[in-house]
């Protein structure tokens, strides 16, 4: 299934895409697509729907965020070979883990703020997992279990916030609108192999970013695993799995970065597109 979010932060309403790709409204179904409601139970009882009784809503606009009420917003970094290399980090022995705040996140077709004073910031695709069942210590074997669905993050990262203002990358992460998810929440049936879908991104038109899930350092079900350690898992938190080579900050010899009224196109296979203009936050 694939489910969503759609009208003005604070008033969404939860919808479901039937085979037509038409947007059907599920508000007499649940009143939200959050990490209240979300659950296993809930995904089963909307597998059953006849989704032809549901009202097709003609205009979803905006879309919204594809999850509400986020609980928390882990990102994973340098989780590939070469987007590592880029950087000129080393690769990780265990993996990295930095914060997004959940005011960062946004809608998949939301503008994007520069934030005041900014000239670094830069583009991340990446496969962001949604949790669907409590959990903690959880083995890597019973890992997937744990996943109600999966969506196309852009982990937007202001550079030098990130790296030359101090302490953590935090800083540099978690600003307004630097968190679009979605456009669907896509239930973790359709996805029969998180490590195999193909993750692509494009400014203006030409593509930066193109890779696999399959070239991680550390699989979805390591990363559920490896977090669960150290905090427990709660329905709706997103874990962001890091990004393919192609990122602004690791172009030769000089490093480009977003400017006011580019486009962010951006994509993961079966997940859907986002889009994003830049505009300046003045
Ligand atoms: O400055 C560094 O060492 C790393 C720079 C970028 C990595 C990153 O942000 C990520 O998400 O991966």
């Amino acid at each position: 299934m694939r489910l969503l979010r759609y009208g003005i932060k604070g008033q969404e309403k939860p919808a479901i895409l039937d085979e037509k790709d038409q947007v059907r409204d599920l508000s007499s179904i649940i009143s939200d697509i959050d990490s209240t409601t979300l659950n296993f139970a809930l995904i089963n009882k909307l597998q059953q729907l006849d989704l032809s009784t549901l009202p097709i809503v003609q205009n979803p606009h905006p879309i919204a965020a594809c999850i509400g009420k986020v609980g928390k917003f882990i990102c994973i970094g340098l989780n590939y070979k070469e987007h590592a290399k880029e950087t000129g980090a080393k690769i990780p022995q265990e993996p990295i883990i930095f914060n997004k705040w959940t005011s960062a996140i946004s809608g998949a077709n939301d503008d994007v703020l520069l934030p005041r004073g900014s000239t670094h910031t830069d583009w991340e695709v990446e496969l962001g997992v949604v949790i669907g069942k409590a959990g903690k210590y959880i083995a890597q074997d019973e890992a997937l279990s744990y996943v109600a669905g999966y969506c196309v993050v852009n982990d937007i990262s202001e550079r030098e916030y990130q790296s030359h203002r101090g302490g953590t990358w935090d800083k540099g992460k978690g600003c307004d609108t630097f968190g679009p998810i979605g456009p669907w929440l896509v239930t973790y049936d359709e996805i029969a192999d998180p490590q195999k879908l193909e993750l692509w991104l494009e400014v203006d038109g030409k593509r930066y970013q193109h890779g696999n899930t399959d070239d991680m350092i550390f699989s979805v079900k390591q990363l559920i695993s490896y977090v669960s350690q150290f905090m427990s898992l709660q329905p709706g938190d997103i874990i962001s799995t890091g990004t393919p080579s192609g990122v602004g900050l690791g172009i030769k010899p000089d490093p480009i970065f977003l400017k006011a009224g580019q486009i962010m196109r951006l994509g993961i296979e079966k997940l859907g597109i986002q889009q994003q203009r830049v505009i300046s936050e003045d």
